[in-house]
């Protein structure tokens, strides 16, 4: 089946759903932040705080481009990678995308309680970081909707996943 590539807002759960469907199918996983975070020797965060945001788009889209993906892999990506250059349309044409969509506030609620800082959220908390997301989810979900499947991210299971990707669903 190829390439799956895992897309939607800041704790949608790309990262962590995408490994279990990877286990699941047999495939091999990829974080497109964790390939980022090895080759620059230092966390997302970081690289925002010395390099800035364009230099971070610039560099995971190379990123995206230029992986050697293994055959069938999972591959999630970081919230903003299908908003920037010609990115979601190149993933289309590489493999199967799959967009894990949520509430603005399902998403505040992981986000408050989230262990990895999300640089995009300046430390924003409460009704601040909920008009925040509706915000940026708004300029962002015309992106994440070209994806070739929609799937409801509160009620995931591997199996859903893997029968959307097959096309069960
Ligand atoms: N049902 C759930 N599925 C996935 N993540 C959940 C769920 N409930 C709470 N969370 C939390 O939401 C966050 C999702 O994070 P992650 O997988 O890193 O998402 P993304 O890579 O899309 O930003 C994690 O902090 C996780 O503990
Ligand atoms: O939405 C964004 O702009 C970002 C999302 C992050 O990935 P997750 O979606 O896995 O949190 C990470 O790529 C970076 O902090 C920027
Ligand atoms: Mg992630």
């Amino acid at each position: 089946m190829g390439l799956i590539f895992l897309v939607g807002f800041m704790g949608c759960g790309k990262t962590s759903w995408g490994r279990k469907l990877a286990a699941g199918l047999g495939y091999e996983f990829i974080d497109l932040d964790h390939t980022l975070e090895a080759k620059v020797g230092s966390t997302v965060a970081e690289y925002f705080a010395s390099h800035g945001e364009e230099a971070f788009r610039n560099l995971e889209s190379e990123i995206l481009k230029t992986t050697a993906y293994p055959q069938n892999t999972v591959v999630s990506t970081g919230g903003g990678l299908p908003c920037f250059f010609d990115n979601m349309d190149w993933m289309n044409s590489h493999g199967q995308t799959l967009y894990i969509q949520l509430s603005p506030k399902a998403l505040a609620n992981r986000l408050e309680n989230a262990k990895t800082p999300r640089p995009v959220l300046q430390g924003k908390k409460g009704d601040e970081l909920v008009a925040f997301i509706e915000h940026k989810l708004a300029e962002r979900e015309g992106f994440y909707l070209k994806a070739t499947h929609v799937v409801d991210g509160i009620d995931m299971s591997v199996e859903k996943l893997a029968g959307v990707v097959v096309g069960l669903h």
